[in-house]
């Protein structure tokens, strides 16, 4: 991450929007944001919180209320015909209702976007995000999955250095989403800048390494990945046990069970859950000495407690759960 420079920088930015009827709604509070090239940034929240409202001001499709946005030091403001063809954008909305084929709205996107239409480029992007064999159809005769991957061709084909995806994968089934993370991670690999807000978290959690949150109109955390993944706690090797009376048992045996550092949580009864109360003890991740030592101790307290172990497992805190804890306020950022 070395003398990397700065793809986009939000400078005071904010957006009110004025509505119909006279009134205005802050959908953007003032923020401050600096993307550096070569980044996979994540944009998370839950819907309103603002984050289309973000690239639409990077695309140069709204304009901020105060503030300005820079794409490599460029002002989308002033310079918005420059800065729209150093990025490609994946809307959220289904755009593609046209009579032309593949091929041929690509060559027209090509022109519209002020370069000369590459072939080579336009069959390696079909090929890529497996287009290739619809190429015959028209837009319109597009399955949703299709008119996704035929977006992001779209957003690439005039080879911008950077890439927003506003939700590129909803509605892509499993397989041909994890084709099109390959090809995105590819490109960034090659030194694509990416900004992408997605509602599957995984997809921010496994290809990002920085993460925002927003809430409201504005970015309540920004972390690296691994930061705040950490947030969510230790990983943990639990078991669960059967017991005859879970709070009479835990009235006994809680004190020692704090002792020896061992979580315990009554499980709620399902009928195939085969034990009555959940205990867990932390361990290093990556680290097989600790694993196997909190292991050890867990089975080694069971044993003096005469207890039961019915199933044992690990428990690994994701960005999901992380993501729940900040929104519900439930953590400290
Ligand atoms: N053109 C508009 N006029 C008025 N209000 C708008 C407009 N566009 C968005 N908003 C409002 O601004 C807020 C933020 O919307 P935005 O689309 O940025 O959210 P989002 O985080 O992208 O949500 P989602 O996950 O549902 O896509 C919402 O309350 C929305 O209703």
């Amino acid at each position: 991450m070395l003398n990397q420079s700065i793809a986009i920088e939000l400078k005071n930015v904010s957006k009110t929007y004025k509505m119909p009827k006279g009134e205005s709604f802050q959908a953007l509070k003032p923020l401050n944001l600096s993307i550096k090239s070569g980044e996979c940034f994540a944009l998370l929240g839950h819907n309103g919180a603002g984050k289309t409202t973000i690239i639409s001001l990077l695309a140069g499709v709204n304009k901020p209320t105060s503030g300005d946005v820079f794409i490599n030091g460029l002002s989308v403001t002033n310079q918005s015909e420059k800065t729209k063809r150093m990025i490609g954008v994946v809307q959220q909305e289904l755009i593609a209702d046209s009579f032309f084929n593949l091929p041929t709205m690509l060559n027209i996107q090509s022109k519209l976007s002020g370069v000369i239409p590459d072939k080579h480029w336009i069959d390696f992007l079909l090929d890529k995000l497996q287009l290739q064999e619809h190429s015959k159809k028209t837009t319109r005769e597009l399955s949703g999955g299709m008119k996704r991957r035929m977006m992001i061709a779209r957003a690439l084909v005039h080879k911008p250095k950077i890439l927003i995806l506003d939700e590129p994968t909803a509605g892509v089934d499993i397989q041909l989403r994890q084709s099109m993370w390959k090809f995105i991670e590819e490109l960034h690999l090659n030194g694509l800048t990416i900004i992408l807000t997605t509602h599957y978290l995984q997809e921010a959690e496994e290809y990002c390494s920085r993460i925002a949150i927003m809430k409201s109109g504005e970015i309540v955390t920004l972390k690296e990945n691994k930061e705040l993944l950490a947030l969510g706690g230790k990983h943990k090797v639990s078991c669960l046990i059967e017991v005859p009376n879970v709070h009479q048992w835990l009235d006994k045996h809680s004190a020692y069970l704090k002792e020896n550092s061992i979580g315990f949580e009554p499980v709620k009864k399902v009928s195939n859950s085969t034990g009555d109360l959940k205990l867990s003890l932390n361990y290093e991740k990556g680290e097989m000495s600790s694993f196997i030592s909190s292991s050890k101790k867990l089975n080694e307290v069971s044993h003096k407690l005469s207890l039961k172990i019915s199933e044992i497992f690990t428990e690994s805190p994701g960005l999901e759960e992380v993501y729940m804890k900040i929104n519900e306020g439930n953590l400290k950022v």
